[in-house]
C-alpha cells in the first residue's frame, strides 16, 4: 500500500492533492441539518403553537384532506397589512425569476427573515405543522424506512433548511397547472425525459423505466397573506379534483373537474403535494398576491420518493 503510495506520488503530487481535497471540504457549508444539531421536535417544528393547533385547525379538515386530498381553513392566522407590505420590501432585495410556466417571483425566508417582516408567528405556526399532522393524520403504513427525524408514527418532518417560500404575483402573473411532486421517469444517457424514456444498457431499448416521484414533498402548507382579496381579483388558486395520479398536470384543464380557492388573508390551504394546481391570472392592476407556502416532507433519505406513496388518498366509494 505505502509502497504504491509513494510510487503514485512520483507520478502525482498527493500531499497537494489532500490538501486541496481538505480545503475545499472545509470551505463547504455544514449541512444544515446535521451542524444544527437539531432534537427530532426542533425539526419537526417548534412547539410555540403545539397546544393551540387544535383550536386551529378543524379536525374535520383533516378528514377533507385525507379523503380529497386537500383541505381549506379560514380565519387560520391572519397577517397586518405592514407585515405584508415588509415581506413586499424584504423580497424585493432576493427575488428568483421564473420559467414559462409561472410568471411569479419568489423568495425564501428563514426564521430571522420572518422575524424582520413580523411574520415570526406565521413562521412558527407553519413549521409546527408537520408535528401536528403526524398526531392527528393518518399517512398509511409505508414500506420505506422512516429516519431520523421522521420515525414510523411520526414520519413527516420539515426539509433540510426549514426555509419558508413566499411568492408574490402581480398584475397578470400566473402558475401553470402543475404538481408539486411530479411524476418523473428517469432520464436515460440521451436525455430522453417523459413516458418514453428507456434503458439501453441494462434493459434492452424499449425497456420504460419505473415511474417515480420526483421529490419528498408530501403535504403542501400555503398561508395567504390578502386582506380584501375579492374574486374579480383573479389569483385563484385552482384545484382540480382527484388529480393526485395526473401523469401530464398541463391536461388536466381540460380533463378535470376543479375548485377555485380565493387567497384571503389568514387562509390555510394544506393538500397533497401531488395533486394538480394552478393560480390563475391575477386580473387586478392595482393588487399584489403574496403567500407563504412550506412543503411538508418526509426525510429524503427515506426513499420514498421512488414510491407512488399515499396511494389511497382518493375518495373511498
Ligand atoms: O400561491 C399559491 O396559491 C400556490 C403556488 C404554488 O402552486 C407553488 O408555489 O407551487
Ligand atoms: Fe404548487
Amino acid at each position: 500500500m505505502y509502497r504504491h503510495r509513494s510510487d503514485i506520488q512520483n507520478v502525482f503530487n498527493i500531499d497537494g492533492l489532500e490538501t486541496n481535497i481538505l480545503d475545499y471540504m472545509n470551505s463547504r457549508p455544514p449541512d444544515p441539518g446535521m451542524a444544527a444539531g437539531l432534537t427530532s421536535s426542533e425539526a419537526i417544528g417548534s412547539n410555540r403553537f403545539g397546544s393551540i393547533l387544535d383550536q386551529l385547525i378543524d379536525p374535520c379538515a383533516l378528514l377533507e384532506l385525507q379523503k380529497h386530498g386537500y383541505a381549506v381553513i379560514d380565519n387560520v392566522m391572519k397577517t397586518s397589512q405592514s407585515s405584508n407590505d415588509q415581506l413586499g420590501e424584504w423580497a424585493n432585495k432576493g427575488k428568483t425569476g421564473q420559467d414559462d410556466c409561472r410568471s411569479d417571483t419568489v423568495a425564501f425566508l428563514d426564521r430571522r427573515d420572518a422575524l424582520e417582516c413580523g411574520l415570526e408567528d406565521q413562521f412558527d405556526f407553519l413549521l409546527t405543522l408537520a408535528s401536528h399532522l403526524n398526531d392527528n393524520f393518518d399517512l398509511y403504513a409505508s414500506p420505506y424506512k422512516p429516519v431520523f427525524p421522521g420515525t414510523t408514527t411520526r414520519p413527516l418532518t420539515n426539509p433540510k433548511g426549514f426555509n419558508v417560500q413566499m411568492a408574490e404575483y402581480g398584475f397578470c402573473d400566473y402558475y401553470n397547472p402543475h404538481s408539486d411532486n411530479s411524476i418523473d421517469r428517469e432520464v436515460d444517457n440521451d436525455g430522453a425525459f417523459g413516458g418514453t424514456a428507456v434503458i439501453h444498457d441494462y434493459l434492452g431499448d424499449d425497456a420504460i423505466l419505473p415511474k417515480k416521484r420526483s421529490n419528498w414533498r408530501c403535504i403542501t402548507a400555503i398561508l395567504y397573506l390578502n386582506e380584501g382579496w375579492k374574486t374579480s381579483d383573479g389569483g385563484q388558486l385552482r384545484m382540480y379534483l382527484d388529480s393526485a395520479h395526473v401523469e401530464s398536470p398541463s391536461t388536466a384543464r381540460d380533463t378535470h373537474e376543479y375548485i377555485d380557492v380565493n387567497p384571503s388573508n389568514g387562509k390555510l390551504l394544506l393538500f397533497d403535494s401531488r395533486m394538480v394546481h394552478s393560480v390563475e391570472e391575477v386580473l387586478n392592476e392595482n393588487k399584489i398576491r403574496r403567500a407563504l407556502t412550506l412543503w411538508i416532507t418526509r426525510p429524503e433519505e427515506s426513499g420514498v420518493s421512488g414510491e407512488d406513496y399515499f396511494m389511497d388518498i382518493s375518495p373511498s366509494p
